[in-house]
């Protein structure tokens, strides 16, 4: 049996799965926490990788990594890390993404120039707020990576030329998905000088080889490992509650939202990846599950107890800040309380149909963007949540469905490996197991206005 690891190197856990490569059978899996917070030290990353990866990787003929995408990881002239990473949901580089935009003479320039407006999450944002603020740091940088370039780097021993892919590089702001070229001038624009860059390499290209002889393959940013774990067809569009809630699609041609509502990023396959990311999903419901005194399952219950609408309570989830809408220092709000309302039910039915109502209004600006949407592959880790499943099928208007529990990143990334080992011209057709499929329910318009509604009042 030939078997090829897939790594997803996400915001809270790094998983690894090996996998049957003919079948896409999941053979063995191991997951290690990844230390919290907004900047992470990459080293941290690599220990997680180790300690999961130990006694899989070794049995693997191939390996690639999906990657949280964005994260900025800086090395010097040695390959040492010259500051933790500045991860995809810190904002503090907003303001430096308002000056980028106006400098670059606006909105549209950006879309037209990369597929993406400055926010703080996307790379060249991060540059600009590490030369301005830690100049001595900035001096000593000789590389910018990504979370996954970094470790398929780490994998192949440190090479003198680190690699990524389109995929990854389509987040960063200096790489353009449409031309499929760095744009050194923006690379300069954001650091104020030269520095390396990782070569991009083709989506089945064998990169370098791993200390126990396993080739690999390119990786990827999370969002593309997942796209290509699902082998979408058109007229999907995934919903993804991990630590980021995303919606996205797989198309043929380009995206260029001036709105900066939708990434036109690309995708591992050649292709590209319309995207709309918000900070705030898995961990809203964490949240109101602590201020409710209960966990994720007494969250479920209460949840489901409560009426569509919770009362007329809403839950504006911006707890990290937001990145869409574009509030980076927002605070989260809850609205609508009443004498009547205020019950544990019907604030965990808030905390759920808040979380999803911001991605429903992220598949709307897909499909403004001519995304076809018929029907939505509920995936991450809140998917588990049997409220979330209820809720999704009233506020997405599609059907939902959700695939059978796996960690699609990594099997996405496995799947890569696979493609990559075979040396064939198209990924090897893994087959996607569904566990459950909802048709849409009647109820969720008035969920969705409500929620538009006080949006609209408290931000604009
Ligand atoms: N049954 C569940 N209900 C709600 N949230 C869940 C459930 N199971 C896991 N989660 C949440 O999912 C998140 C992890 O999801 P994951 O997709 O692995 O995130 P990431 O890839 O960003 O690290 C955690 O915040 C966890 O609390
Ligand atoms: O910034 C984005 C997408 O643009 C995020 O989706 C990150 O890629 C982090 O992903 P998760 O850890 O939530 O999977």
């Amino acid at each position: 049996m030939t078997l090829v690891a897939g790594i997803d190197s996400s915001t809270q856990s790094c998983k690894v799965l090996l996998v049957d490569a003919d079948s896409g059978a999941v053979v063995e899996s191991a997951r290690a926490d990844h230390p919290d917070g907004t900047e992470v030290d990459p080293r941290a990353w690599w220990a997680a990788l180790s300690q999961a990866g130990a006694g899989l990787l070794e049995r693997a003929d191939a390996v690639a990594v999906g990657g949280q995408q964005h994260g900025m990881v800086v090395v010097d002239a040695d390959g040492e890390v010259v500051r933790p990473a500045l991860l995809w949901n810190d904002t503090r580089s907003a303001g430096a993404a308002r000056d980028l935009t106006e400098e670059l003479g606006g909105p549209g320039a950006w879309a037209d120039a990369v597929g993406l407006v400055p926010v703080a999450s996307f790379t060249v944002t991060k540059l600009r707020w590490l030369a301005r603020h830690e100049p001595a740091n900035a001096d000593r940088v000789d590389q910018v990576m990504l979370p996954h370039d970094y470790l398929t780097w780490q994998l192949a021993g440190r090479p003198d030329e680190p690699v990524t892919d389109r995929g990854d590089a389509s987040g960063t702001g200096y790489w353009s998905a449409a031309t499929n070229a760095y744009r050194p001038d923006l690379l300069r624009l954001g650091f104020g000088r030269e520095l390396g860059v990782p070569r991009v390499a083709g989506p089945a290209e064998v990169v370098g080889t791993t200390a126990s002889g396993a080739a690999l393959a390119a990786g990827t940013g999370d969002n593309m490992g997942a796209a290509l774990g699902l082998t979408l067809e058109p007229g999907d569009v995934v919903v993804s509650l991990g630590t980021s809630g995303t919606a996205f699609a797989v198309s043929e041609s380009p995206v260029a939202d001036a709105s900066g509502l939708v990434a036109g990023f690309a995708d591992a396959t050649g292709r590209h990846l319309p995207l709309v990311a918000t900070l705030n999903a898995a961990r809203v419901l964490s949240a109101a599950a602590t201020m409710l005194g209960t966990d994720l399952a007494g969250l479920d219950r209460l949840a489901l107890e409560a009426e569509p609408g919770a009362g007329g309570m809403v839950l504006l989830p911006y707890l990290d800040g937001e990145r869409t809408p574009d509030l980076p220092d927002a605070t989260g709000s809850l609205v609508g309380l009443t004498r009547a309302a205020m019950t544990p039910a019907n604030l965990a039915r808030a905390a759920v149909e808040g979380m999803l109502c911001g991605l429903a209004d992220g598949v709307d600006a897909l499909a403004a963007q001519g995304v076809v949407v018929e029907r939505v592959l509920l995936i991450g880790g809140a998917a588990r949540s049997a409220a979330v499943r209820a809720v999704a099928a009233q506020v997405f208007g599609t059907p939902v469905v959700v695939p059978a529990a796996g960690e699609y990143v990594a099997r996405g990334a496995a799947r890569q490996a696979a493609w990559a080992l075979s040396g064939a011209a198209a990924p090897p057709a893994w087959p996607l197991d569904v566990e459950a499929t909802t048709q849409p329910r009647g109820g969720g318009e008035h969920v969705r206005e409500a929620y538009a509604a006080a949006r609209i009042r408290l931000h604009g």
